[in-house]
């Protein structure tokens, strides 16, 4: 019997039911799914509990030595899914001998990148999923390691149990072709069931197919309790439906079954789909092997490392740290609490076409604080901003599809494609966003900045001087030869002086230095120590721009202070006033 029929016909001998007008079938290329053959306003799928491939028949199997396991793996899962493997490896008489026949095997579930060639899995470059891929399996490796080292004596391993361990030590040697070869043949061998490929193809079915196992918290027959987060069940015969993300359903226990209902209505010939959550395409592609166009739970995650020291004064000034929480669905809410230690590999923030999360804007912006900001300032807003949004555009520039054709009959190239279009389309909305909420508070509060361009208008004194000594005039000569930042040093040094130049009203033109700039340059100078060093490295570019125009424009530098010890107070000054931005680097300062 092919192994459709076979397994529906033992889930309905063990008393599954299925709601009249729904049938299971397998169509070409398209594999299993559920149609309606007639017009059917609700379905319903029941299968006993007992039906369920659960941590409790794992621990039935593998008897009470085995019992403590999973409080020792790093993965609740682990033990379920090396029994799975285990039942692979005699399913001719396992008691889910028809559900396991009829689970894709290796090589054909080749659509999850799992098993994508490296010259498949290249084309991943630069998004998240290329970049974690390898890291994903090595934790994978690490749990199965882990899982099978501590199994009992008692239990009766395969003939190539202590082969199956070597692969650990190898493996990390083992180049992308190596590795990709080794798991695709072997993970068709059945027999070796302690094995990583075996190991693999058990988590892959699991995330395939498996639902949250506090949906049996219910049920009588089942003695575990599945109140742990994240554990799972597999439910045969339910996990044949696919997805769609706008159907309908609801998932419960009753009477020691379990019950998928839909109440999206049926034409005849419709497909009845499950609904598997708000899935992104990163998760759909890992997990289940394609991608949805256009899909709009779609997201990109942004991780972003932060000294883990720095997390409680950002928490104090208002800054949320993500929480797992956050951005899972699970039904059960964590008790955890997170502590900082959770965020030493970073802050991970999901960014959509909608949204931009106002923490993960806070978190760019007290990462710029200076040490004169006690709390946010509008230089750090900005700054902030700006930083953002070259992370992401340098996030964005690294992923390329337009080698990718969009009519690829391989289908991983499809969905690679697919993937990367989405995720850079999210990225290039979220670049306009930032951008328009630069703007919006350039605009609202542009009498508190000052821009070189603003500084050459007003003061053409000082103008004149740059064209004596750098023979500079315009705005695009100072760009084209990166001479903003030493332009903005002598110009605050000139601040600082500025009453030096100032003795009457007649001396218009100065009484446009800013006395917020002195200000602050006298607060700079009284906090700077000069270090011996620092002497000598700004000593040349003292020599350079500063002693030939106290000589050639004395009127202005050769007024008041122009030692060394103002240029580096300067150096620092423009650090902490200034942010820089645009293609052009423009620095602007910001009134403190
Ligand atoms: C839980 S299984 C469903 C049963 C599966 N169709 C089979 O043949 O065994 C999930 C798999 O079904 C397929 N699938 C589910 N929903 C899909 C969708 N909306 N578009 C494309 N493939 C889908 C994917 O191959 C996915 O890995």
């Amino acid at each position: 019997m092919a192994t459709l029929a076979n397994l529906i016909d033992w889930a309905s001998k063990k008393g599954s039911t299925v709601s009249e007008g729904i049938e299971f079938k397998n169509v070409d290329n398209e594999g299993n799914a559920a149609y309606a053959s007639k017009d059917v306003n609700a379905a319903e799928i029941k299968i006993p509990v007992s039906m369920a491939l659960k941590l409790s028949d794992a621990l039935e199997a593998f008897g009470k030595e085995a019992r403590d396991i999973p409080l020792k793996t790093r993965n609740i899962n682990a033990l379920t899914k090396l029994y799975l493997a285990y039942e692979r490896s005699h399913v001719e008489t396992s008691p889910f001998s028809a559900y396991i026949s009829s689970l894709p095997q290796f090589p054909e579930m080749k659509a999850s990148p799992y098993l994508w060639s490296p010259e498949e899995t290249a084309k991943l470059k630069g998004s998240n999923l290329g970049s974690s891929l390898r890291g994903n399996i090595a934790n994978i490796v690490e749990e199965w390691w882990l899982v099978i080292s501590i199994l009992p004596e008692s239990i009766e391993k395969p003939s190539n149990h202590f082969v199956n361990m070597k692969f650990y030590y190898e493996q990390k040697f083992h180049t992308e072709e190596e590795l990709h070869k080794y798991i695709v043949g072997e993970g068709a061998a059945f027999d070796n069931w302690t094995s990583f490929p075996s190991y693999l193809w058990a988590s892959m079915i699991f995330k395939l197919r498996s639902f949250p196992g506090y949906l049996l918290k219910d049920s009588k027959t089942d003695p575990v309790n599945y109140q742990q987060e994240d554990s799972a069940v597999l439910l045969p015969v339910i996990d044949l439906l696919n997805h769609s993300p706008s159907a309908q359903v609801v998932w419960a226990v009753q009477n020691d079954q379990f019950v998928f209902s839909s109440s999206t209505p049926l034409k005849a010939g419709d497909q009845l789909f499950n609904n598997y959550g708000q899935k992104g395409n990163e998760e759909l592609l890992l997990a289940y092997g394609f991608c949805i166009d256009n899909n709009e739970a779609d997201s990109v995650a942004l991780k972003v490392k932060v000294p883990v020291e720095l997390l409680p004064e950002m928490e104090k000034n208002g800054l949320k740290l993500p929480k797992i929480s956050d951005y899972t669905t699970s039904v059960v809410k964590s008790e955890k609490k997170e502590s900082y230690d959770d965020y030493k590999d970073g802050l991970l923030f999901f960014i959509t076409k909608q949204h931009v999360p106002d923490n993960l804007v806070l978190l760019f912006q007290f990462l710029v604080k200076s040490k004169w900001e006690t709390s946010l300032t509008l230089r750090m807003r900005l700054s902030g901003l700006n930083h953002l949004r070259q992370a992401v555009e340098s996030k964005a520039a690294l992923l390329d599809y337009s080698k990718l054709p969009a009519d690829s009959s391989n289908t991983n190239t499809a969905n690679t494609r697919i993937y990367l279009k989405l995720q850079k389309k999210i990225m290039d909305s979220a670049v306009k966003h930032i951008k328009r909420m630069e703007k919006s508070l350039l605009d609202e509060q542009k009498n508190k900045l000052l821009t070189l361009k603003s500084v050459y208008k007003r003061d053409t004194k000082f103008l004149r001087s740059l064209l004596i000594t750098m023979g500079v005039l315009t705005w695009e000569e100072i760009v084209e030869k990166q001479l903003m930042d030493q332009i903005w040093l002598l110009y605050l040094i000139r601040c600082y002086n500025r009453d030096e130049y100032i003795k009457g009203a007649q001396d218009e033109e100065e009484n446009y230095l800013p006395e917020w700039i002195k200000k602050a340059f006298i607060k700079m100078d009284a906090e700077t120590s000069m270090e011996p060093a620092e002497v000598v490295q700004f000593r040349q570019l003292y020599e350079n721009m500063i002693i030939p125009m106290n000589e050639a424009v004395p009127e202005i530098y050769n007024k008041g202070k122009w030692t060394v010890r103002e240029l580096i107070v300067s150096t620092k000054l423009l650090d902490t006033i200034g942010f820089v931005r645009g293609k052009d680097q423009e620095c602007i300062l910001v009134e403190q």
